[in-house]
């Protein structure tokens, strides 16, 4: 039978000889299921090449126990893609949570990594194999939700001149790190920021700028291996004043993508915070502007349009840093609750699984759609992402540091309907209503609904890759994704021919 499969999958083209070039096509046309367009037969395949029978009938024989073995160690070496861990973590969490004595530590990675090739691995498939298939199909969009949702979209309004849509600012990117900002800028222009602005440190801009044209980039950023101690103080102010004739242009600024952890620049970096703070700008802080903020928690203590995105890691510091203990699992919740109210009201977005968001009077998550996934840079997407919606839901005068109530603290959970009620039609519609009149006061807290739906599309647009993409996407594929992801929620059509209506 698998002789006979395997046979039919070699294209029946009689002009095929046994040259090395024309093997070589067969090989690969059989190992990319291309000459067998019924599925049946293409998974059959599949699997017979992962049970070590992908070569021929007469080759097969006495490699069979080679090949059965090769297969067997890459099955066995290849995490699944397990939605409980996170990005950087080669160990597998059924695991961990077997072996107490191992916890994440690099050591303990590399250990468990190494069980696992040693054949130590478990894998329940069917279980894995279910996961997947309930992450892959998500919540998928109903039709009424979407009709709702098109209804109350806010148009791409003809009259509206470049930078209405937001200018945005990333504060990242040094020698080690220039990926990090670009996808953070990139990502707030393909949501549908006119402008975005990158200033970081000399050696990231040629490389950054060479990733887009699209981006504004300002080599104004310095580490201390470029600068005397006796220059220090005149380079601070200089950093901090070309930052600051920028200033009161953005909407929102991003600190930390690819930023680093240089002493000098981090000290900079603070500076230009407390300038943005005191412009009553909206600061998403991430990646290692999270580890400055932690370190100096004055620096947004108390302000409420400061925007926390801790993953794992970061999240573990803050924690340990402002409530001095242990993160909470058991009561995630409560715990980033605590958080949020503890320094003050900032909002507070803890990525993982489900995404947790509070600004210290309630707590909400985002747990639909996703992907498995974790390649580096998701979290630059999301801060990028997630300016351009805080700005979107917000009219200029909201953005000069008015705060917002609310009044009962209750936990959220997300599912696409109520997404769809109580954050992205109240913030698109709110976002209309202010822009046009400025005049009501909001109900909710925007830096919030800004963190759901900023979260909402990064993981649509990381599910909808993953379809596509598999193990091999990347962070650039995702990108890519954002319009599809957008379109699929909020359709231009529609919304203009809504506006052609009126
Ligand atoms: N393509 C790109 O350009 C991308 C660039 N990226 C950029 O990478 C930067 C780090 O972000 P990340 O997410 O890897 O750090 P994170 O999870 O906090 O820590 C992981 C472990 O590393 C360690 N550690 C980190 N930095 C350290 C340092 N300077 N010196 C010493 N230790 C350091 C850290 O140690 P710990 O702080 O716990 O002591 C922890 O054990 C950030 O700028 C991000 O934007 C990403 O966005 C991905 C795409
Ligand atoms: N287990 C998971 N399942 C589904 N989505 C997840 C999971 N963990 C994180 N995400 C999503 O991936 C995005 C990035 O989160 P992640 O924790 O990877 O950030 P990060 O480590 O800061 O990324 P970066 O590599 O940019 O530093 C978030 O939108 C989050 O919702």
């Amino acid at each position: 039978m698998r002789i006979h499969c395997m046979q039919q999958s070699i294209p029946s083209s009689c002009m095929l000889n046994s040259s090395a070039i024309i093997r070589r096509q067969q090989f690969l046309i059989r190992a990319l299921g291309g000459c067998c367009s019924h599925q049946t037969h293409h998974q059959f395949r599949m699997q017979s090449m992962f049970s070590g029978s992908g070569l021929g009938a007469d080759a097969v024989q006495p490699k069979k126990g080679i090949e059965a073995d090769a297969c067997g160690i890459l099955r066995l070496i290849t995490p699944p893609l397990d939605p409980t861990r996170y990005k950087g973590q080669a160990g597998d969490k059924a695991m961990q949570d077997n072996s107490c004595m191992l916890n994440s530590s690099a050591i303990a990675r590399r250990q468990q990594f190494l069980i696992r090739a040693l054949g130590g691995y478990y894998h329940n498939q069917t279980h894995h194999q279910l996961r997947m298939q309930s992450m892959i199909s998500g919540s998928g969009l109903e039709d009424d939700d979407l009709g709702n949702l098109r209804s109350i979209t806010r148009p791409l309004d003809p009259t509206r001149y470049m930078g209405h849509t937001g200018k945005i600012a990333v504060i990242g990117g040094c020698r080690e790190y220039t990926g990090a900002p670009y996808f953070s800028a990139i990502s707030a222009l393909r949501i549908g920021a006119d402008l975005s602005h990158v200033f970081c440190t000399k050696d990231a801009a040629p490389i950054i700028k060479g990733y887009s044209p699209e981006l504004i980039v300002h080599p104004v950023l310095e580490e201390s291996y470029s600068v005397r101690e006796e220059d220090k103080k005149s380079i601070s102010e200089r950093v901090v004043a070309e930052v600051e004739k920028w200033m009161e242009r953005f909407d929102c600024l991003v600190v930390g993508p690819g930023l680093g952890r240089d002493p000098f620049l981090l000290d900079c970096v603070s500076n230009i915070i407390k300038h943005a703070r005191h412009s009553s700008i909206p600061i998403v802080i991430d990646a290692d502007g999270l580890f400055l903020v932690t370190n100096s928690l004055d620096l947004v203590s108390g302000y409420p349009l400061a925007i926390l995105t801790p993953n794992i890691n970061e999240y573990k510091r803050l924690v340990q840093s402002v409530l001095n203990c242990e993160v909470n699992d058991h009561d995630a919740p409560g715990q980033l609750l605590s958080l949020a109210k503890r320094i003050g009201g900032v909002t507070i977005l803890r990525k993982g699984k489900s995404d947790l968001i509070s600004d210290g009077n309630k707590v909400m998550s985002v747990s639909m759609y996703g992907s498995p996934r974790r390649c580096g840079g998701q979290g630059d997407i999301l801060s990028g992402r997630q300016v351009i919606l805080n700005f979107l839901c917000k009219p200029s005068t909201e953005r000069k540091g008015v705060l917002f109530n609310e009044s009962q603290c209750s936990l959220f959970s997300i599912n696409l309907e109520s997404f769809i009620r109580d954050s992205v039609a109240v913030f698109v519609s709110w976002a209309h209503q202010y822009i046009s009149s400025a005049k009501e006061e909001l109900g909710r807290n925007p830096t919030v609904l800004g963190c759901i739906a900023g979260s909402a599309l990064v993981r649509k647009a990381a599910s909808l890759t993953f379809e596509n993409k598999r193990r091999s996407t990347l962070t650039g594929d995702i990108i890519e994704c954002l319009g599809r992801s957008l379109e699929e929620i909020c359709p231009v059509s529609c919304v203009h021919r809504s506006l052609l209506d009126q």
